[in-house]
């Protein structure tokens, strides 16, 4: 029997916990079942007890104080010794009717999304390829701060985009904390981070005054001055020729935006199961009447 989930993914403090708080209670206000699943072996506290806690198999400060290992490089053991368990996900998970939706909370460290290949294994044993058949959706979530310093946005998108191609399977990209840009920046302009314009590369505010040398200590100049100009343009190809990437606005405390992402979800694993491909970005509008 076909299962359903999502892997909830990004960097630290991205909001993956909170999101996923939101979720749970989203799904209980609604009586929809769910299992939470906690494969962070450092993290301590939960406003929902996990159902399932990687830290019952192994944790991080365990393998650290024994192995003599640094946070990362603990992490990625840890993800290691998962991956030879994995009995330890197929046992709990393997029972779970398809009205439950699995919630996947993921660690915070980049590396696990971008170079390492060990989610992809781990992604293979959950999905229909594996021992699992759990649907499966990634959300990969971005602060929405980020946006007020274009190279940190770009970064960010950049890492989602790496996730996206490396997992293959329906991927959903969120920028959280929209509650903290408010007033920062114009929701008309907010659209165009929405639906990642590529020509804010070019666009920097001030870059035709620009000497090409930028300014030291000034975040926005990292990514302005003629001697960037190319780099910033094949940056921007890339990601134009996945114009997949776009996002979806979380306001974490609105109950009506947790539920729209997670139609959306449900949406993204439906279309993936039809394989039929989807218009990204289309759940919540932006709305230029609450500028
Ligand atoms: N203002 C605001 N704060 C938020 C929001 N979402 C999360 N936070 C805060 O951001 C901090 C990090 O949130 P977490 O949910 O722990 O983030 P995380 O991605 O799970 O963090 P790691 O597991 O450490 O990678 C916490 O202090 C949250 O209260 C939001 O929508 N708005």
């Amino acid at each position: 029997m076909s299962k359903y989930g999502v892997l909830v993914m990004g960097p630290a403090g991205a909001g993956k916990s909170t999101f996923c708080t939101a979720l749970i209670t989203h799904l209980h206000n609604n009586r929809r079942s769910c299992f939470y699943v906690n494969l962070d072996p450092a993290a301590e506290e939960f406003a929902h007890e996990p159902d399932l806690d990687i830290k019952d198999l192994i944790s991080l400060e365990d393998v650290m104080e024994d192995m003599g290992l640094g946070p990362n490089g603990g992490l990625i053991y840890c993800f290691e010794f998962l991956l030879e368990n994995l009995d330890f996900l197929t046992e709990a998970l393997d029972p779970l009717t398809e009205e439950y939706l699995i919630i996947i909370d993921m660690p915070g460290q980049i590396e696990l999304y971008t170079h390492i290949p060990i989610l992809p294994a781990l992604v293979k044993h959950l999905t229909r390829t594996g021992a699992l058949d759990v649907n499966l959706c990634a959300a990969y979530l971005l602060e929405a701060t980020f946006v007020v310093d274009r190279a940190k946005f770009f970064a960010g998108t950049l890492s989602a985009m790496s996730a996206m191609i490396m997992l293959e399977v329906p991927h959903v990209n969120i920028l959280s904390k929209m509650d903290l840009v408010k007033g920062q920046i114009a929701k008309r302009d907010l659209k165009r981070f929405v639906d990642p314009d590529t020509t804010l590369l070019d666009d920097e505010p001030g870059a035709e005054e620009d000497d090409g040398q930028g300014v030291a200590g000034d975040p926005q100049t990292l990514m302005k001055g003629n001697s960037f100009k190319r780099l910033n343009r094949a940056v921007a190809g890339l990601i134009d020729s996945f114009s997949m990437v776009s996002y979806l606005r979380l306001e974490v405390q609105d109950e009506d935006s947790v539920g729209a992402i997670l139609s959306y979800i449900d949406d993204a694993i439906q279309y993936h199961e039809a394989q039929e491909p989807k218009e990204p970005n289309d759940a919540i509008e932006v709305d230029e009447a609450d500028d």
